[in-house]
């Protein structure tokens, strides 16, 4: 039984989206007053605490079952040359996630996280979506349910990316149709690409927004006719992390742009996750803007693969670590402030 075997069932989870749980938070405020710090002195650290406390719903909240998922998927607006690298580089590259030499395998492994990865058919690219939906909504229910399926239920953190030579373009038109504004608002360099690559990004985009325009603006819609297999189940798994109140940690401009459809629609879908980083990708910081997070790193990175996300999870780490394993005033015979 897939998760999301209908648009209705996805439609009916997006509409039951799971609150945190305030008696965690409530518990673990209250230890963060009794530790041997000055209030508020661990800044975003102690933000962090509290955030897991209310998802995992425990007032000291854990990182022991935390894994990575990058989805894979490949593009048919490809073939309009709107990437530095030729499509025949996503399954390359995961067949260098699989043999451990990518970067993700050496941050993944840095920050202790279980790394997994979700090819999507990558011999069946999506169609160019400048003339057609990029998806049948069999296909994007597929990719969807293919998200929600790569959740373990026993996880506690949950960290996505993404691999897809093509997608900066297609997570560009997610933006600017979802959140609106122009497509040179959302469009990047992504891999690399010079002036005249920007420019043909920009045309496909615009081209694809005003193909699509007189359809009905709905997340499924929207992510099914711009989007991608691999962006579907990212926005597929975040979705099915939530009903599971597991935290996720996002990474860049397309793993964000994944849920900028379901954001449009239902802000509250993002309360569940932590934004790893900032990216240099120009979208990425208007995005974080318009899906309500901040970033927790700022590195200049522009990869992708879950990297930002996975080195955000020693932060977590380190949050966690101060949480719960500091003395109380009590514990230390430390006086508190009267
Ligand atoms: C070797 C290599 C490894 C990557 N890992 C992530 N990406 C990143 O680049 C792609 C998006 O950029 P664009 O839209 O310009 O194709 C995605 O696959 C993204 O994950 C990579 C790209 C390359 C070339
Ligand atoms: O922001 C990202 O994650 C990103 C930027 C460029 C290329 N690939 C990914």
């Amino acid at each position: 039984m897939s998760a999301f075997a209908t648009v209705a069932a996805f439609d009916a989870a997006l509409r039951a989206l799971p609150a945190p749980d305030e008696a965690a938070i409530a518990a673990a405020v209250e230890r963060q007053a009794s530790l041997t710090k000055p209030a508020g002195s661990l800044g975003r650290l102690e933000d962090i605490a509290l955030f897991l406390a209310g998802w995992q719903g425990k007032a000291r909240p854990t990182v022991d079952r935390a894994r990575v998922t990058v989805f894979a998927g490949n593009h048919g607006i490809t073939a309009h040359g709107v990437s530095a690298f030729p499509p025949a580089v996503t399954a390359q590259m995961v067949a260098n996630f699989e043999a451990g030499g990518a970067a993700i395998n050496a941050l993944s492994g840095a920050a202790g996280l279980e790394l997994k990865v979700v090819a999507l058919e990558l011999d069946r690219p999506t169609a160019d979506f400048t003339v057609a939906p990029a998806m049948s909504a069999a296909e994007c229910l597929a990719a969807l349910s293919a998200g929600a399926a790569a959740v373990d239920p026993a996880l506690d953190l949950l960290a996505v990316g993404e691999m897809g030579i093509g997608n900066s373009t297609a997570a560009a038109a997610l933006c600017a149709r979802s959140f609106g504004g122009a497509a040179r608002d959302w469009v990047g360099p992504g891999t690399g690409v010079d002036a005249d690559g920007i420019a043909r990004k920009i045309a496909v985009v615009e081209r694809g927004l005003s193909f699509h325009d007189n359809t009905p603006h709905t997340p499924f819609e929207t992510l099914r006719r711009l989007g991608g297999r691999e962006i579907a189940a990212m926005a597929g798994a975040v979705l099915q992390a939530r009903l599971l109140r597991i935290p996720v940690v996002m990474d860049g401009f397309i793993s964000g742009a994944a849920l900028a459809p379901l954001a449009a629609a239902c802000p509250a879908i993002t309360d569940h996750c932590i934004a790893g980083h900032v990216s240099l990708e120009p979208g990425h910081a208007r995005l974080l803007d318009r899906l309500g997070l901040i970033p927790l790193l700022s590195l200049n990175m522009r990869l992708g693969e879950a990297s930002g996300a996975a080195i955000a999870v020693s932060i977590i780490r380190a949050a966690l670590a101060a949480h719960n394993n500091m003395a109380t005033f009590a514990e230390a015979g430390v006086s508190n402030a009267p």
